[in-house]
């Protein structure tokens, strides 16, 4: 008993997920988890939008097991604020296995960004998605940056497709490298081909170091069907979207789980049936491996290339 309620809604994870019929090639990294909780040792921030169910490093560290992959990059979700003794607490556990990306205030200190550092953190997360978090000024957002450049962070973004054309210069005003989370969010109902999607490949032929997580299809898709149930075709709506990314950008895409999946509540993924859905956007054994190994390797274990 947690004193914590679920956002009403709410899905859990999925227990007791498939083991994928896809082989992870030798060293695959999750590059984006998530830690809640448990909301009894890690209280949710008074902040949050929604209450999860709590979701263990060592229920994290399982599925890694159980699913083949080798590390975890675990992103500071927004339930836990600018708090990220949760995520520090299983990146310490795992025995240099974790590589994390924090939320920071703008007036943290030279030392707490050191502490993160040692700790295994290497990128800071700023959200622009509303329902999430209340943004904060772009002035805060760029000395926070002034506080991360010299360790070498980079800045995960996190935006709606429909906000690109606005934050467009902001985030190329940013002197450090990017990440952007789950595709940047595009509308698959439209076409892949169509100019809003060539508008964020554009915004990613902008810098050489723009990365892009080609993670979420079971938030995406707007046809199905979903991955349970042992499906075999599921998500094919946002396979032509990952495609195109991994095909143009094959060193600086990122796959990752996106486990425990927060905020699902149309249907909740069997994460076996997520890993075999990468040999569908990556359809190249080279292509896999760059994506799922060298790539996320070289940004967060560069000292392990
Ligand atoms: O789309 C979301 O609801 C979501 C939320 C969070 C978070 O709350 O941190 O992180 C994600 O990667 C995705």
């Amino acid at each position: 008993m947690t004193g914590f309620e679920k956002t009403p809604g709410w899905l859990d994870w999925y227990a007791g997920p498939s083991r994928p019929e896809f082989r992870l090639p030798e060293g695959a990294v999750d590059a984006h988890c998530h830690v809640f909780g448990p909301g009894e040792e890690f209280p949710y921030a008074p902040e949050r939008k929604y209450t999860p169910c709590d979701a263990s490093k060592d229920q994290l560290f399982a599925l890694r097991d159980h699913l083949g992959l080798t590390r975890n990059v675990v992103v500071q979700a927004t339930c836990h604020g600018a708090d990220n003794t949760a995520m520090v607490d299983a990146l310490r556990a795992s025995g240099g296995r974790a590589r994390g990306v924090a939320t920071l205030r703008r007036d943290v200190t030279d030392a707490e960004v050191r502490e993160l550092h040692e700790a295994g953190v290497r990128g800071v997360r700023f959200n622009f998605v509303r329902r999430l978090v209340d943004a904060a000024p772009q002035q805060d957002l760029l000395d926070i940056v002034e506080r991360i450049a010299p360790y070498g962070w980079h800045v995960v973004v996190y935006f709606e497709a429909a906000d690109l054309p606005d934050l467009r210069d902001f985030f190329l005003s940013i002197p450090v490298p990017l990440v952007i989370d789950h595709m940047g969010r595009p509308d698959t109902a439209k076409d892949p081909d169509g100019p809003d999607f060539e508008a964020f490949l554009d915004f990613l032929r902008a810098r050489p170091d723009i990365w892009c997580k080609v993670t979420c299809p079971e938030r995406l898709t707007v046809s199905g069907p979903p991955a349970l149930d042992g499906e075999r075709r599921a998500y094919r709506d946002v396979v032509p979207f990952a495609r195109r990314v991994v095909e143009e950008f094959p060193d600086r895409v990122l796959w990752g789980t996106d486990w425990p999946h927060p905020n699902l509540t149309d249907h909740m993924p069997d994460d076996g049936l997520l890993v075999d859905f990468v040999p569908h956007i990556a359809p190249t054994p080279e292509l896999r491996r760059r994506l799922l190994v060298d790539n996320p390797t070289r940004l967060y274990w560069p000292e392990a290339d």
